[in-house]
C-alpha cells in the first residue's frame, strides 16, 4: 500500500501527516492546515526536542528528520497511539466537551469543528480495523484442484424474489416493510452441495467474477431452476480459526429479511470452504452510480429514495432484527441498487467475522473505499453502538447529496473532508453550491436545507446528539413529502 500515516503528540498538539497516492495532508489537533503551518509547528517541536518522524520520500520541511518505513499497519499502530496516550484522549475528548458546549449555545457551526479532521482521517484509516475484515491487495487463491464429493455440505437456498414496483415517486412504504417475519408463501427452499454450487460458478471461473472485496471474491451464478445468485467465497485464510463463530452468525443473518436488505440465501461452511450465496442485485453499487459508471446519473427523487431505503434497512437492522445488528460498514460501495433504483444494503453483520488478532488486519490501498466512514467516537472508546452507523449514515448522505466520496484526496484542503466543507457551506447558506453538479435538475433549497441538516446531525461527533436510525427514516420520509409537493407545484 502507498497509504501512510504518520502522527504524534508533542506537548498538547497532535499532530499527523498523511500521504496517499502522492496527496499529502497535514493535520494539527484535528484541523487540516497548510503545509507552511505544519512546517513551522514541526520546527517548533523539533526544537523542543520533539521529534517527528518522516518517511521515505518525505522530506519535511527542510528538517533532518529520521526515516522510518511505514509498516503496513501504519493506520493500526496510530490508532493504539491514540488510544493509549493518555494525552491525546484527554485533548481529544476537551475538544469534544468544548463542541458540546459550543453545541449547546446552538451554533450549528460546532458540528464542522467538532468533527475533528484528525478522527476523519483516522475513519478513512482504521476502519478496516475495525470492521475486522482483511483488506488485501492480493487476491485469494481460486482452488484448482477439482471439488471432492466428501466436501458436500447441504445447506439450504431461500428465494425471495424481489416483487417492488419501480415507481419514480413510490408510495409511502407500509409498516409491513419493518415486519420481522419473511412471508412464508414467498419462500422456497433448494437444497445445494459443493458439486451444484462448483457447476453453478463453473468451478470458480474467472469470467463469472463480478467483484473483490476484503472478504474474498464474489462470484455470479444461476442455479439449476435458474436463480441467479451471488456467491462470495471467502479467503482460506480468514476463517480458519472461526468456524463456530461463523456458522452462528450466518445463521443469525438468514433469518434477516428485508427489502432493503441483500438477502442471505444460504451458506457452505465445509473443509476448506467458505462460501456465502446472495440475492444478485443486478444494478451496480451506489457509488458507481455517482461516479457516472452506469449510464444516467441518479436524480435527486432517486437519491432521496436510495435515502430512505438505507435508512429502512438500518432501522431494521438496529430494531426489529431478532438480535440487534450493527452494520459497521455502511459506504456507498456496499449498497447495491436493483434495476427499479431501490437499494439493498449488502454485508451487514459479518465485520464481526473478521480475524480477531488485530494484528493480522492493515491499511491498502482499499481503504480508499471506506474513508472517512467511521465514528469518530467509536474509534476512540471502542463502544460500538447503532449510533455508529448513524454516522456513517450522515456520511452517506452528504455523499448522496454532493456526489463527492468522503475524503477528496485531490481537492483543495478547504474541501478534503466532504463533510467539514458541506458543513461550511450549509453554515454559510450555500446548500446549492453543496448539489451533485453531475445532477442537473434544480432543487428547492429548502429541501436541499433539510437533507444536508439531517445528514450533519448524523454525523455529529458525539453519538448522544446524533438522532436514531429510525428517527432519520422519518424525517427523510417527511422531506420526501415536501419534495413531491414541491416537484407538483412546479
Ligand atoms: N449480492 C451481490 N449482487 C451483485 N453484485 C455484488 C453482490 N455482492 C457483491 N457484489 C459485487 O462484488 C463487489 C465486491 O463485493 P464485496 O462485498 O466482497 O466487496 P466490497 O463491498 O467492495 O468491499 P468490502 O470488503 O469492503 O465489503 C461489489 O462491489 C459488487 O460490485
Amino acid at each position: 500500500s502507498d497509504l501512510g500515516i504518520q502522527s504524534k503528540v508533542c506537548g498538547t498538539d497532535h499532530v499527523a501527516y498523511l500521504n496517499s497516492h502522492g496527496y499529502e495532508l497535514f493535520y494539527i489537533n484535528g484541523d487540516v492546515v497548510d503545509k507552511d503551518v505544519f512546517c513551522k509547528a514541526l520546527k517548533v517541536y523539533y526544537a523542543n526536542n520533539c521529534v517527528f518522524e518522516g518517511h521515505p520520500g518525505s522530506n519535511y520541511c527542510g528538517l533532518n528528520l529520521p526515516l522510518v518505513e511505514l509498516p503496513a499497519n501504519a493506520g493500526r499502530k496510530f490508532l493504539r497511539r491514540l488510544i493509549q496516550e493518555e494525552s491525546t484522549i484527554d485533548n481529544l475528548n476537551n475538544h469534544e466537551r468544548e463542541t458540546k458546549h459550543r453545541k449547546s449555545a446552538s451554533s450549528p457551526k460546532v458540528i464542522a469543528m467538532a468533527v475533528p479532521g484528525i478522527l476523519v482521517l483516522c475513519c478513512s484509516l482504521l476502519c478496516p480495523c475495525f470492521r475486522a475484515k482483511r483488506k488485501e491487495t492480493d487476491h485469494a487463491v481460486l482452488s484448482k484442484e477439482p471439488i471432492s464429493t466428501d466436501s458436500i455440505s447441504s445447506f439450504e437456498v431461500i428465494s425471495a424474489p424481489e416483487k417492488v414496483p419501480a415507481s419514480p415517486l413510490r408510495v409511502p412504504p407500509s409498516p409491513s416493510r419493518f415486519s420481522i417475519s419473511p412471508k412464508p408463501n414467498k419462500i422456497e427452499s433448494v437444497h445445494l452441495n459443493m458439486n451444484q454450487i462448483a457447476r453453478a460458478t463453473n468451478n470458480f471461473s474467472p469470467s463469472l467474477k463480478i467483484g473483490e472485496g476484503g472478504f474474498g471474491t464474489v462470484y455470479k451464478a444461476q442455479l439449476q431452476d435458474g436463480q441467479v445468485v451471488a456467491i462470495k467465497r471467502a479467503k482460506k485464510e480468514l476463517f480458519e480459526n472461526l468456524k463456530t463463530e461463523f456458522r452462528s452468525e450466518v445463521e443469525l443473518l438468514a433469518k434477516i429479511d428485508h427489502r432493503n436488505l441483500v438477502k442471505l440465501l444460504g451458506y457452505v461452511d465445509k473443509g476448506n470452504e467458505r462460501l456465502i450465496i446472495t440475492e444478485f442485485v443486478p444494478n451496480g453499487t451506489l457509488r458507481e452510480h455517482l461516479d457516472g459508471q452506469r449510464g444516467k446519473i441518479l436524480d435527486f427523487n432517486q437519491r432521496l429514495e436510495i435515502s430512505i431505503d438505507v435508512a429502512h434497512a438500518l432501522t431494521y437492522l438496529h430494531l426489529y432484527a431478532e438480535k440487534q445488528i450493527i452494520h459497521r460498514d455502511v459506504k456507498s460501495s456496499n449498497i447495491l441498487l436493483t434495476e427499479g433504483f431501490r437499494a439493498k444494503v449488502a454485508d451487514f453483520g459479518f465485520a464481526r467475522l473478521g480475524p480477531v488478532d488485530a494484528e493480522q488486519t492493515h491499511i491498502s490501498t482499499k481503504v480508499k473505499g471506506t474513508v472517512g466512514y467511521l465514528d469518530p467516537e467509536y474509534m476512540r472508546t471502542y463502544q460500538l453502538t447503532p449510533k455508529s452507523d448513524v454516522y456513517s449514515f450522515g456520511i452517506l448522505l452528504i455523499e448522496i447529496l454532493t456526489g463527492r466520496r468522503p475524503v477528496e484526496l485531490r481537492k483543495s484542503t478547504d474541501e478534503k473532508v466532504t463533510l467539514r466543507w458541506a458543513f461550511k457551506k450549509y453554515n454559510e447558506g450555500n446548500v446549492v453550491e453543496l448539489g451533485d453538479p453531475l445532477m442537473e435538475e434544480v432543487v428547492d433549497t429548502e429541501i436541499l436545507n433539510k437533507m444536508f441538516g439531517l445528514a450533519i446531525q448524523c454525523a455529529a461527533p458525539i453519538r448522544s446528539d446524533r438522532p436514531d436510525m429510525k428517527s432519520v427514516g422519518e424525517q427523510l420520509w417527511g422531506i420526501r413529502m415536501d419534495y413531491v409537493r414541491s416537484v407538483r407545484r412546479g
